[in-house]
């Protein structure tokens, strides 16, 4: 319950003897602190990793399991068959033991489907570019259900053929099978495809936290542009082509949609710990580390420690204070107002309403 009593805790948020949440006029929940706070003091450590994107073009240097990166050093450990390195076996260790044995044949299935193909991801997002509308990203999805079912026919009467041995059950035919190899032929996006699996599997491995994702707040319009939301598409049914069959019935648009809608307005960028974190590795969403907002004078400083946040008051905080990160990265930071406004505008899709920009 908040503070009145009134409004319950939604599942995932944070809980500290020093804050609360809250729900706030303007700015939804956020978090508040119950008590005066000295400088320096660990306020909270944010743990709950859901999903995670390493960029392809990093995942030779930095870490799968804790991001560990040595200024573009290709890492030690190399899994290729997952297309993972690791800083070391411990690390490999336990990114195996988190995403289990249909996670390692998943990832298997993907790196052999993206190995030797040539990759679609763009390069740097164009925040120009218009965002798909909630009607058009509902016309996508629905566009691809007719080949999805196909796609689902001809895998599972793999299942049918090894079960029965006579095919009784489902018979695939060339349709179906046209479908499979008409998802293959489509152009792959790597991070895209790596986004939807992670988050997959996640859900998969840990279904009874499934309601902290689904609590944060979301966005209808979570694509970039069109390309991005065709690239969500066209990963869908890669994966109905390639993953292992007990994760097929796991694999839905709305799913995979839900991801995005809440990754939009929640993910931390994962980022080279040292100038200023100048090197974008990719970016995670953690659930309880969500319920901060922004503020271009913030009195909470984070830091990445392998896979948690941790978030330490950057000065004296008071009682009933509002406790804000900042969402801008390290030179977004040194802008004027008017910048700062339009990139969190462009990036977030929210007009900053925090203190700073409030007293200009
Ligand atoms: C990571 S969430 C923070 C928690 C959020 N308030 C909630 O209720 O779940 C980010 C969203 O919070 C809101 N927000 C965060 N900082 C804000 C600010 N300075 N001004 C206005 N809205 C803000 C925006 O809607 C933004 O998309």
């Amino acid at each position: 319950m908040d503070s009145e009593g009134e409004t319950p805790l939604p599942p995932g948020a944070p809980t500290s003897s020093l804050f609360e949440v809250r729900h706030t006029p303007h700015s939804g929940r956020a978090v508040f602190a119950t008590k005066d706070i000295a400088a320096d003091t660990t306020v909270f450590l944010g743990e709950d990793l859901t999903l995670d994107v390493v960029l392809r073009e990093y995942r030779r240097e930095v870490c799968g399991e804790c991001f560990g990166y040595d200024r573009g050093r290709e890492l030690g450990v190399r899994d290729n068959t997952v297309g993972f390195a690791y800083c070391s076996e411990e690390c490999r260790n336990r990114w195996r033991e988190r995403v289990g044995e249909l996670g390692v044949e998943t990832w298997k299935a993907t790196e052999k489907l993206v190995k030797g193909r040539s990759k679609e991801d763009a390069d740097m997002v164009d925040v120009g570019l218009p965002r798909p509308k909630a009607k058009e990203i509902q016309i996508a999805w629905e566009g691809s259900a007719g080949q999805a079912a196909l796609i689902r026919i001809a895998r599972e009467g793999e299942v049918a053929r090894d079960t029965n041995g006579t095919g009784e059950a489902v018979k695939p035919t060339k349709q179906h099978r046209k479908a499979v190899q008409k998802a293959l032929l489509q152009p792959i996006s790597p991070d895209v495809l790596t986004f939807c699996i992670s988050g997959i599997l996640w859900k998969y491995n840990n279904p009874d936290k499934w309601d902290h994702v689904l609590a944060l707040a979301d966005s209808n319009t979570p694509y970039h542009n069109y390309d991005d939301l065709r690239a969500f598409v066209r990963s869908y049914l890669h994966m109905l082509a390639v993953c292992p069959l007990p994760l097929l019935p796991h694999i839905t648009s709305e799913t995979i949609f839900l991801l995005s809608s809440r990754d939009s307005h929640n993910s931390f960028g994962i980022r080279s710990l040292e100038d200023d974190g100048s090197e974008f590795f990719g970016y995670g969403c953690w659930p309880s580390a969500s319920y901060f907002n922004h503020s271009c004078g913030p009195n909470i400083e984070k830091e990445r420690i392998g896979r948690e946040w941790h978030f330490r008051a950057g000065r004296q905080i008071r009682v009933g204070e509002e406790l804000c990160i900042t969402y801008l990265s390290g030179e977004e930071r040194k802008l004027n107002r008017g910048k700062r406004m339009k990139t969190l505008k462009g990036n977030w899709g929210f007009e900053c309403g925090c203190e700073r920009c409030e007293e200009v």
